[in-house]
């Protein structure tokens, strides 16, 4: 098989992205964590696929995991998806629409900047007591498109991220599913710090869109701080959770916004 692809970048969170519109490429499993393998194959967080919608937004967002497994969204990869299929009409969109698991989102281009219009979120559980790898703590959930745990730390330079998130990952309260599990420091109300172990990579990533919007959102629960929320990333990157708040917990008009680039073009022959 020759298989075309780019290779995109969404805030440190990478993208192996394939145009899937004629619906002639079928990649399994293991082929497309073999695409993902950092040593082996291109190398990637993950592989975004455009496929055609079906139910009448402009595309479908098909978003696999680097272990090959198919997960409901993903934030960062919704932008770089975003930029990608803004390109493919002349005159290039300014907003495009496309189906997830997760529900239809809509992305638009800002620039360099790409800004998702998130699924409301669902399955929040604030301030849980868990026991894992010897420690206990209080530990918050929430769906954001994908299932994530939120965990405040003091100190969020020197934690051991993959320790503790795998344990969190793959403890008995997420299972089966599984959840990404995000470290999030407060910096100032309207600023945090987060680094996140996710899901499907089995490791820590430099960016995770779905992850640093909950951990805004959460934030903004347990502190009633304003949005926007800055969110600062491990890569160095800082991106922005808008919201808006009505009755206690309920959310609307959630926005992720941030970086969106294109890396290289490529062939891989497989
Ligand atoms: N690993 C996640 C999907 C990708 C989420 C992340 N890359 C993002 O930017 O939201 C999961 O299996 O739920």
């Amino acid at each position: 098989m020759q298989l075309s692809f780019h290779k995109m970048n969404g805030a440190g969170n990478d993208f192996v992205v394939i145009d899937n519109r004629e619906l002639n490429i079928q990649l399994n499993k293991e082929q497309i964590a073999w695409l993902c393998d950092r040593q082996r194959g291109i190398g990637a967080d993950g592989l975004l696929a455009v496929e055609p919608a079906q139910k009448g937004a402009n595309y479908r967002f098909r978003y696999y995991n680097a272990d090959g497994g198919e997960a409901e969204m993903c934030g960062n990869g919704a932008r770089c998806f975003g930029k990608f299929v803004s390109r493919l009409s002349e005159p290039h969109k300014k907003m495009v629409t496309f189906e997830t698991i997760a529900g239809t989102l809509s992305a638009e281009i800002l620039g360099d900047q790409v800004r998702i219009a998130m699924s409301t979120p669902t399955d929040l559980v604030l301030g849980s007591t868990i026991r894992v790898a010897g420690l206990e703590g209080t530990v918050h959930s929430i769906n954001t498109g994908v299932p994530h745990v939120v965990v405040f730390v003091d100190d969020l330079e020197n934690l051991d991220v993959v320790k503790y998130g795998a344990a969190l990952r793959y403890h008995d309260s997420y299972a089966p599913a599984g959840t990404n599990v995000n470290f999030a420091k407060v910096l100032d109300e309207q600023h945090i710090a987060i680094r996140t172990y996710e899901r499907g990579v089995e490791g820590e990533t430099l960016a995770c869109g779905t992850g640093m919007t909950a951990c805004a959102l959460i934030h903004h629960l347990i502190t009633d701080a304003p949005g926007p929320i800055q969110v600062n990333v491990a890569g160095g990157d800082t991106l922005e959770i808008g919201f808006e708040t009505y009755e206690s917990d309920t959310f609307s008009d959630v926005t992720l916004t941030g970086p969106a680039d294109f890396v290289y073009q490529g062939v891989i022959t497989f």
